[in-house]
């Protein structure tokens, strides 16, 4: 098959991949009602292009917390890349290097962080969970931070899983050979345990996700490290103010890819509040659903400063490795540079809500 969109990823990866890896991958939870809207949400919104703008150079770099990237499009946090890919994050960190893009690497990776930060010299930030295990988180920022990291990124969505009935259907457990080797053993056991009818990775994120995790807690990681927090997972401005409020770095508008709360807002329709509540205080991330160039424009036209794309990595990774990744990531960002000429806007800088019908 000719790879030319990003949906064409997913269906050589569908091709490839046990039935089981695929739904986790897909999957959201419960109805998916979440997951559907936040494809619905892309499909809705219509552009205002401006004409006689001189779009003969078109610049799609960006700067976050200080670093300069090729792109606005990056990596999200997503476990496990060893189920898709047998290098793993090491080719997926490969392919955010080679097109210059923010990788966002996950707590349960299944690559060290040092192998990890050998493959790029493209910033990467390290998502964590909030665990019972206390001492964890803090090993692990420290690991970041010396691995060379630039930003932790917590996921405040998840104080338990999702209940992802494809999992539950499908009895699914992570294969033994791929671990989340930058956890300890123990502390991973579970998420090993093949049971039919239950999720693995469900009951092990009941057993180690601390769901007391509240605001007063995000202090307590920003003394144990120096580098920038951000939060993942916010959908209303009173969160966002929140998090502006305790010391966020920068916040992240997700519903996790429709995994989590069933029936949440589509991410798109929560980012015009976020971003108000936020008022540049922070930058402000985004994702779900993000499969075009044209999805980016949109979600950077109601005020994301960086957009990020889950599935389709991992997508791209089992296709073609660490080249998958990066034809990817140009792919979309040669797309977002062609809508921008079409738009009329050459810059980011030009890329604002006058941009979105019905918004403007
Ligand atoms: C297979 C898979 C694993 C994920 N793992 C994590 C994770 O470990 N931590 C996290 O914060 N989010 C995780 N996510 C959520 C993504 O970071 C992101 O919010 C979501 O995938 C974005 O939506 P998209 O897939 O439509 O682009 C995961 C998503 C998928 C699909
Ligand atoms: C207990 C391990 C949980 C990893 C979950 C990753 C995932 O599927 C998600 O966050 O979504």
């Amino acid at each position: 098959m000719t790879v030319i969109r990003t949906d064409d990823y997913g269906r050589v990866a569908r091709e490839r991949l046990p039935a089981d890896v695929w739904d986790f991958i897909e999957g959201g939870s419960g109805d998916e009602l979440t997951l559907a809207a936040n494809a619905a949400a892309f499909r809705r919104a219509r552009l205002r292009p401006r004409v006689m703008v001189d779009v003969s150079t078109v610049d799609t770099t960006r700067t976050l917390l200080g670093s300069r990237l090729a792109t606005p499009i990056g990596i999200a946090p997503t476990a496990y890349h060893q189920l898709v890919h047998p290098d793993g994050e090491v080719a997926t960190a490969a392919g955010a290097d080679r097109a210059g893009a923010l990788f966002v690497v996950a707590m349960f990776a299944s690559r060290t962080l040092k192998d990890i930060a050998a493959a790029s010299a493209a910033p990467l930030w390290l998502q964590l969970y909030w665990l019972r295990r206390r001492d964890a988180i803090a090993d692990l920022a420290e690991r970041a931070a010396d691995a060379g990291f630039a930003a932790l990124v917590l996921t405040a969505d998840a104080p338990r899983l999702g209940r992802r009935l494809r999992d539950v259907r499908n009895g699914f457990a992570v294969d033994g050979r791929v671990r989340a080797v930058n956890l300890d053993a123990a502390l991973m056991a579970a998420s090993h345990d093949r049971r039919a009818g239950a999720s693995a990775l469900a009951a092990h994120a009941a057993q180690t996700f601390d769901p007391s995790l509240t605001w007063a807690d995000l202090a307590w990681l920003r003394e144990r490290s120096a580098l920038p927090v951000l939060i993942k997972g916010i959908l209303t401005g009173e969160d966002a103010a929140a998090a502006v409020a305790h010391g966020a770095a920068g916040i992240i508008v997700s519903n996790h890819g429709g995994r989590q709360l069933d029936g949440a807002i589509a991410a798109l329709d929560a980012l015009p509040e976020v971003v108000d509540a936020v008022a540049g205080a922070c930058p402000v991330l985004f994702d779900g659903a993000v499969r075009g160039g044209r999805d980016a424009l949109v979600a950077l036209a109601l005020g994301a400063d960086a957009v990020l794309v889950g599935r389709p990595p991992l997508w791209a990774l089992a296709a073609g490795g660490a080249d998958g990744v990066a034809d990817l990531l140009t792919g979309l960002t040669d797309e977002l540079a062609h809508d921008m000429a079409l738009a009329g806007r050459p810059t980011l800088a030009d890329v604002d809500r006058r941009l979105i019908w019905g918004h403007s």
